[in-house]
């Protein structure tokens, strides 16, 4: 049986409207609006960062919306703790999306103990991973999403410049949870090719909501 949120998510997009700290972006009223420009546009759900953004997003999109807290920049710091988990889950999370890396997390859970609790408050999880192994681990410990999202940004996982669609194929070779495409997906066709790579959902967030990095790519074009 699948879940509802599953069947509604299947072969379609995910935006991820976030800007990191500092960026003239980050602002709550404005990642609002670009999940509702996401939804105009016909994306499924969307991807936020933190709980204020979620509580207002939820308010305002009328779309499932995963939901992290990023907390640090070292380490595990996507949705580090059970905490913060929950915290997103009272902001309105349908999903919380969280590091399931095998890494040690800042508060000494597993994350085994993040499903629980998030499942408890009535929400699903989607496990951000980076390798085959992790994604096999993390369904495991009974994550309902697995989402190639850290691909290329941890230890041991060797920086990509393109989508890591090898991993997309051997995660819905090996799991019976849907699996997530993120990360560096730049084009439509991109995205076409992480569903025939075996993708349930696929999110995009640069390509499509970060203006301040899509202008630095353009300004370092002109400089070649
Ligand atoms: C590695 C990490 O921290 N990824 C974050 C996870 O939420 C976001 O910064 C990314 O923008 C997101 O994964 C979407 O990927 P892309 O922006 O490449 O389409």
């Amino acid at each position: 049986m699948t879940l509802p949120l599953a069947d509604a998510l299947k072969g379609r997009l995910i935006v991820s409207c976030q800007a990191p700290p500092g960026d003239p972006m980050r602002h709550t009223d404005t990642l609002v609006r670009m999940t509702l420009a996401a939804r105009a546009g016909g994306a499924a759900a969307v991807r936020v960062n933190d709980p204020e953004v979620v509580a207002a997003t939820v308010a305002a999109a009328g779309l499932p919306v995963i939901g992290l807290w990023k907390d640090g920049d070292s380490g595990v710091f996507i949705t580090p703790t059970v905490r913060h988990a929950l915290a997103l889950v009272d902001a309105g999370a349908a999903v919380v999306a969280a590091d399931a890396t095998a890494r040690p997390r800042p508060d000494g859970s597993t994350f085994a103990e993040l499903v629980a609790a998030v499942h408890a408050a009535g929400a699903l999880v989607m496990a951000d991973v980076s390798t085959l192994a992790e994604g096999r681990e993390a369904a495991a410990q009974g994550a309902d999403f697995v989402g190639t999202t850290l691909s290329g940004y941890v230890p041991g996982s060797p920086v990509q410049t393109a989508p890591d669609l090898a991993l997309v194929t051997d995660l819905a070779g090996a799991i019976s949870v849907p699996v997530i495409a993120e990360g560096r997906i730049a084009t439509p066709g991109q995205a076409a090719g992480a569903l025939a790579a075996g993708a349930h959902s696929v999110v995009v967030g640069t390509a499509i909501t970060a203006p301040t990095a899509l202008t630095a790519t353009f300004v370092a074009g002109l400089a070649r």
